[in-house]
């Protein structure tokens, strides 16, 4: 299947180059292409006339996000609106990534894909407007929620904690701030399970959102000692983590103090469930520590 993926050099984008094999993946980025110019998009759709459109470039920098708002917006909130209309109009689907941050984090449980959002900054509340400008389209397309993204490629967590233990002995890192640390390859996974089940039934869980993410959860401290663990093993950068309250670690944008996801709708719907969080951390540090 000819599948349009938006961001060349996206932790998702660059999964996916690695996982959809069978497909013929084209991938659009600046600056030919630009979210924040309406144009680029209809231009790029029609001239790639994909039968499936993944929509999984974003403006990700959630503190960043906090002082340029209305670009965040046209690029989160707007493009995605402008995707799946030019997607629709060429009768293609799309599959549109969305986050945990769309939620307030109040829940002591895993969150459902129907329980209400709140975002806490600039960067939830324009991914939930892109969201929103899905479902409005008359496009067929799928949402996926996922969260606490990390790979071998671009900027993530994982190698923000590398990176930092290269110079320094011990780290502070929050320990009230509760999610699910997903591999970019296990999304990757996750959407091809999606193209799967769709070539054998194109009705099949179609306008719906839904949420995938690694299995378990922990917070961004036992992340980074988890990190620092199989980095130990294989002769890597490793720090001594020091749990700290989000009130010692003052970012701009304010973060949900629990946005794990419940993934038992995708899972039902589709057959796959992201590898329990560690599992699929071992593989890529081990692939970032070789
Ligand atoms: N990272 C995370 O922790 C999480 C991400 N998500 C969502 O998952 C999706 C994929 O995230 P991830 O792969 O981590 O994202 P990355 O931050 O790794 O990559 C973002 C991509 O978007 C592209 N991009 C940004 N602005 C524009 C623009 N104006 N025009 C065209 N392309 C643009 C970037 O292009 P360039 O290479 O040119 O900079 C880059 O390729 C996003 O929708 C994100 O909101 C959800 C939960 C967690
Ligand atoms: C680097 C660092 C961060 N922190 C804290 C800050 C923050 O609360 C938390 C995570 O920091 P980051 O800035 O890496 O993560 P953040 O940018 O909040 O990550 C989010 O990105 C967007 C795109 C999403 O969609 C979310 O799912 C989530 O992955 O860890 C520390 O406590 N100590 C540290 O040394
Ligand atoms: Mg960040």
């Amino acid at each position: 299947m000819r599948i349009l993926v938006t961001g060349r050099e996206g932790q998702v984008s660059r999964s996916l180059a690695e996982r959809g094999t069978g497909h013929e993946l084209v991938f659009a980025g600046r600056p030919e292409f630009d979210l924040a110019d309406a144009s680029s998009i209809e231009r790029t759709v029609a001239a790639v006339n994909p039968a499936l459109v993944i929509s999984a470039a974003a403006y990700t920098s959630v503190d960043k996000a906090e002082d340029e708002p209305a670009l965040a917006m046209a690029v989160n909130g707007d493009a995605p609106g402008a995707l799946a209309r030019s997607a629709a109009k060429i009768g293609a689907r799309m599959i549109h990534l969305s986050t945990d941050y769309v939620f307030d984090g109040s829940l002591d449980r895993p969150w459902r894909e129907d329980e209400p959002v709140g975002p806490l900054g600039v960067y939830g509340a324009t991914k939930l407007a892109g969201e929103q400008a899905v479902v409005a389209s008359n496009a067929t397309y799928a949402i996926v929620r996922t969260a606490w993204v990390y790979s071998p490629f671009g900027s993530n967590f994982v190698k923000t904690m590398l990176r930092l233990a290269e110079t320094r002995s011990e780290l502070a890192v929050v320990e009230d701030q509760f999610g699910n640390p997903t591999s970019a390859f296990d999304i990757a996974d996750a959407l091809m399970a999606v193209i799967a089940a769709w070539q054998i039934d194109p009705g099949k869980g179609t306008n719906a959102v839904y949420h995938v993410a690694g299995s378990g959860g922990t917070h961004w401290a036992g992340f980074a000692r988890a990190i620092f663990a199989e980095s130990t093993c294989r002769g890597g950068p490793t720090a001594k983590v020091i749990g700290i309250p989000s009130s010692a670690y003052p970012t701009l944008a304010k973060r949900p103090a629990n946005s794990r996801l419940d993934t038992t709708r995708f899972a039902n719907t589709f057959g796959y469930s992201a590898p329990p969080w560690r599992d699929s951390l071992h593989g890529t540090i081990s692939r970032l520590i070789s």
